[in-house]
C-alpha cells in the first residue's frame, strides 16, 4: 500500500552512513551496498518521470566517515568545538564520502548534485535550526537531484556542532513540503523487543525501551534519536533497510511507519 504525507511530488530520502559505509574500518565506503542503493536510486520513477523539475533530494549521513573524527574530536550534536581543524577534519570527512555519493549517482546518470550544509545551515542559541532552501529548492527546478549530508554547522555560543542527516530530511521535508520521506538503515525498520519489525510508531514512549544506539560509532543518537526526530516531523516517514530502497521509492511502504501526527 502506498502512502502520501501531502505536499508536491518530492519525495526526500536519506541513505544512513551505516549503510553505505563499512562501519568496522575508517573511511570505508561499502561498495556493493552504495550500488545497490545507486541502482535503485536510478531505476526509481523519482528519477524516469517527465517532469523537468527534480523530484528526488538525497541525504546521506556520516558511517564510518563523520562519526569517527567528531568522535575523536569530542563534537557531537550537543557538544560543540571552536577547533577550526576539528571542523575541517569532520567536514572534510563528509565531503569525501558525498563526492564518492554524488560520482557514482552521476555515473549510474542520475543528475547528483553536491550541497554542503556547513555553507549555509545553522543553529542559534536555543539549537534550532535555521536551514535556508533556495538552493535546494532552484537547484530541483532545474533538473538537479541535491544530495546532502550530516554536517558539522556553526552554533551560537559552542562553536560548530554536528547536524544529522536525519536533521536535514526533517528540516527540508517541513520547509519543501515532502510529500514521501524515507530513511534507510542497516535495519529492515524499527525492531522490537524481540526483533521484529514494528509496523507503526506514532509516540516514543511506547517503543522507548527498544530502542538503542547505533552498533557503530555514532555521535547523533542512534535509532532512538532517529525515531524522536521524525515523530517531530508533522508528515509520515518510513524507515526500512537497504534493499527496500527501490520498493520505497516505487511508492510502497516498506518497513516502518512513523507518524507523530503533529499536523499544522
Ligand atoms: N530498536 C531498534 N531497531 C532497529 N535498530 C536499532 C534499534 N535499537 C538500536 N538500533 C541500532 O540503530 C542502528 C541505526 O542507527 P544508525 O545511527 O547507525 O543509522 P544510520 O542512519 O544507518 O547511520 P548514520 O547515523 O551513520 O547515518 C541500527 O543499525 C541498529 O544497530
Ligand atoms: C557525524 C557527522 C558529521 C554526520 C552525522 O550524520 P548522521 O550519520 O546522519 O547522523
Amino acid at each position: 500500500m502506498a502512502d502520501t504525507g501531502g505536499g508536491d511530488n518530492l519525495t526526500i530520502l536519506k541513505l544512513g552512513g551505516s549503510v553505505i559505509t563499512d562501519k568496522d574500518t575508517p573511511e570505508t565506503v561499502d561498495d556493493d551496498a552504495l550500488a545497490a542503493a545507486v541502482a535503485a536510486i536510478a531505476e526509481s520513477p523519482a528519477i524516469d518521470d517527465e517532469s523537468d523539475e527534480a523530484n528526488l533530494i538525497i541525504v546521506h549521513g556520516g558511517g564510518s566517515f563523520g562519526h569517527v573524527h567528531a568522535s575523536d574530536h569530542g563534537v557531537s550534536t550537543t557538544e560543540g568545538t571552536h577547533d577550526p581543524a576539528a571542523v575541517t577534519a569532520i567536514h572534510g570527512a563528509m565531503k569525501r564520502l558525498n563526492s564518492v555519493v554524488v560520482d557514482r549517482l552521476q555515473a549510474a546518470g542520475v543528475a547528483a548534485v553536491p550541497v554542503h550544509p556547513l555553507s549555509a545551515v545553522a543553529r542559534d542559541g536555543e539549537a534550532a535550526v535555521s536551514l535556508p532552501t533556495a538552493a535546494v529548492g532552484s537547484l530541483r527546478a532545474e533538473g538537479f537531484v541535491p544530495v546532502l549530508h550530516g554536517d558539522v554547522i556553526a552554533h551560537a555560543g559552542q562553536g560548530v556542532t554536528v547536524i544529522s542527516g536525519d536533521e536535514l530530511v526533517t528540516g527540508l521535508a517541513d520547509r519543501l513540503g515532502a510529500a514521501r520521506v524515507g530513511l534507510c538503515s542497516t535495519v529492515p525498520g524499527v525492531l522490537d523487543g524481540e526483533g521484529d519489525v514494528i509496523e507503526s510508531i506514532t509516540d516514543f514512549e511506547s517503543v522507548a525501551a527498544a530502542l538503542g544506539d547505533s552498533e557503530s560509532t555514532d555521535v547523533s543518537g542512534g535509532m532512538a534519536g532517529k525515531v524522536e526526530e521524525l515523530l517531530a516531523l508533522a508528515r509520515p516517514a518510513r524507515i526500512f533497510g537497504p534493499d527496500a530502497v527501490g520498493a520505497f521509492l516505487a511508492g510502497d511502504a516498506p518497513g516502518t511507519l512513523i507518524d507523530g501526527g503533529s499536523r499544522d
